[in-house]
């Protein structure tokens, strides 16, 4: 076999861009595995419906030791699920898919979300121009704080808010973005630690910080007060990251203006969450996911030595042109009546939820994202054309440059 060079530089460097490229100079036409060296060891790359059902079978692919410290340090923390295998993972799993797939709980979180946007929007027309990303965030960290029982309000939940967007911001690069989400992790664990504390000596004022702060163990045991806030932070930070969907949502609506009528005009949530769908799938948020391979593997009869890193290619596969029709067009049509098969469209990991690494936070997803691009489309308002809309694909995490600056249009003449 050829020796490798390493790629960490050159993915850092070209974000989402890098690894179809490589794609194209290996000659493969999509359905292959992408061999590459990533932080000094040994790295493949897959994607297919065939390959989440490889990596997601726990023989497979182990998530203990895989994600690099400065990913831990910023965006997950330090002992959160997401670095938990075996029983130990689905004990704490429990705790999310309890909290965030029990629909009554999505209808609720999705209908705070939506009464905190009208109460801002209704400020927003207040002034002449906002940026839609910082304000989205605010909305969501405010509605999601409201949800779970946090304590955090007004300055302290757009506080939160702009941490939350600093952590998933600078998990990706080195430099200030990286640093700015260290401290921005290591302020709110602390706040939240403390938060899981006085809910413990006091009792919980909310359902999901008292789930989260009597949390149990496989051994039993209360989760320290440090990790209870690293998973309390994992239910807010995500659910503050649908800022970056939104904020998708608006460009989508921006560049196609007739799915703005029909989202306006929509009788039934289907249209909406063919939208949400395909927002998700089209543009890039999580590049990819991983872990190491348990023991020697073959895939597709090529060799995976033990312990190499084994990547799912999560961009990759939702532009697949061997799955998607004319992939890089935006069109929600695509998932009307079709709802998307669950190793196909995996914008947040494949597989299932329950038993595996899959994201929890789905259903929250589809329907906040749904529920606020249909407020965005019944909103009057102008793009202002002296903005940067440009998404660069070389940045991870990426959004629209200007973070999509709208001019309200004020209501009543
Ligand atoms: C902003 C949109 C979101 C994206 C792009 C996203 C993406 C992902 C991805 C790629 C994974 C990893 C899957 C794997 O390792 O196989 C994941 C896991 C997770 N997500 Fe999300 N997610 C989003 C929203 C949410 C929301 C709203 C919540 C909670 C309210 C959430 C909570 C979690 C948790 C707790 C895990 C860890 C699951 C585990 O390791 O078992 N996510 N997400």
């Amino acid at each position: 076999m050829r020796p490798v060079i390493d790629s960490t530089v050159p993915l850092l460097l070209r974000g989402y861009a890098w690894l179809p490229a490589k794609r194209r100079r290996a000659g493969d036409d999509g359905g292959g595995l992408v061999r590459a060296r990533l932080l000094g060891r040994p790295a493949v790359f897959l994607h297919g419906p065939a390959a989440v059902r490889f990596f997601y079978d726990e023989h497979h692919v182990r998530r203990g030791g895989a994600l690099p410290e400065p990913v831990l340090d910023t965006l997950f923390g330090q002992g959160a699920v997401h670095t938990l295998d075996g029983d130990a993972h689905r004990i704490r799993k429990a705790l999310f898919t309890e909290l965030l797939m029990d629909p009554e709980a999505v209808a609720t979180l999705t209908d705070t979300v939506v009464r905190h946007w009208r109460e801002a929007a209704a400020r927003w027309s207040e002034r002449s121009r906002v940026t839609l990303f910082d304000e989205v965030a605010v909305v969501l960290a405010t509605a999601v704080c409201a949800w779970a029982g946090l304590p955090h309000t007004g300055r302290a939940a757009a506080r939160l808010a702009r941490d939350c967007v600093a952590m998933v911001d600078g998990f990706a690069t080195p430099g200030p973005r990286h640093w700015r989400a260290r401290r921005a992790r290591a302020r709110q664990e602390r706040v939240l630690a403390r938060t899981v504390e006085r809910a413990r000596a006091q009792g919980a004022r909310g359902k999901v910080l008292e789930r989260v702060a009597g949390q149990r163990d496989a051994d039993g045991e209360l989760l320290d007060a440090r990790t209870a806030a690293v998973e309390l932070l994992n239910i807010v930070r995500p659910t503050v990251a649908l800022a970056w969907f939104v904020t998708f949502g608006a460009h989508a609506l921006h560049r196609h203006p007739e799915l703005r009528d029909e989202l306006r005009a929509a009788q039934e949530p289907s249209f909406e969450t063919a939208f949400a769908h395909e927002v998700r799938r089209f543009y890039p948020f999580a590049p990819f996911v991983g872990g190491r391979a348990v023991t020697d593997l073959t895939w597709g009869g090529e060799p995976i030595a033990k312990d190499s890193m084994v990547l799912l290619d999560l961009y990759g596969q939702n532009h697949d042109p061997a799955l998607w029709e004319q992939p890089y067009r935006f069109d929600p049509r695509r998932f009307l009546g079709r709802p998307p098969g669950r190793d196909e469209l995996v914008p947040q990991g494949g597989g299932d939820a329950r038993g595996g690494h899959r994201c929890p936070g789905e259903d929250v997803a589809v329907q906040v994202v749904g529920a606020l691009c249909t407020e965005l489309a019944r909103m009057e308002f102008d793009v202002p054309q002296e903005q940067d809309l440009r998404i660069p694909l070389h940045r991870i995490p990426t959004r629209p440059r200007s973070g999509f600056v709208i001019a309200t249009v004020p209501t009543g003449g």
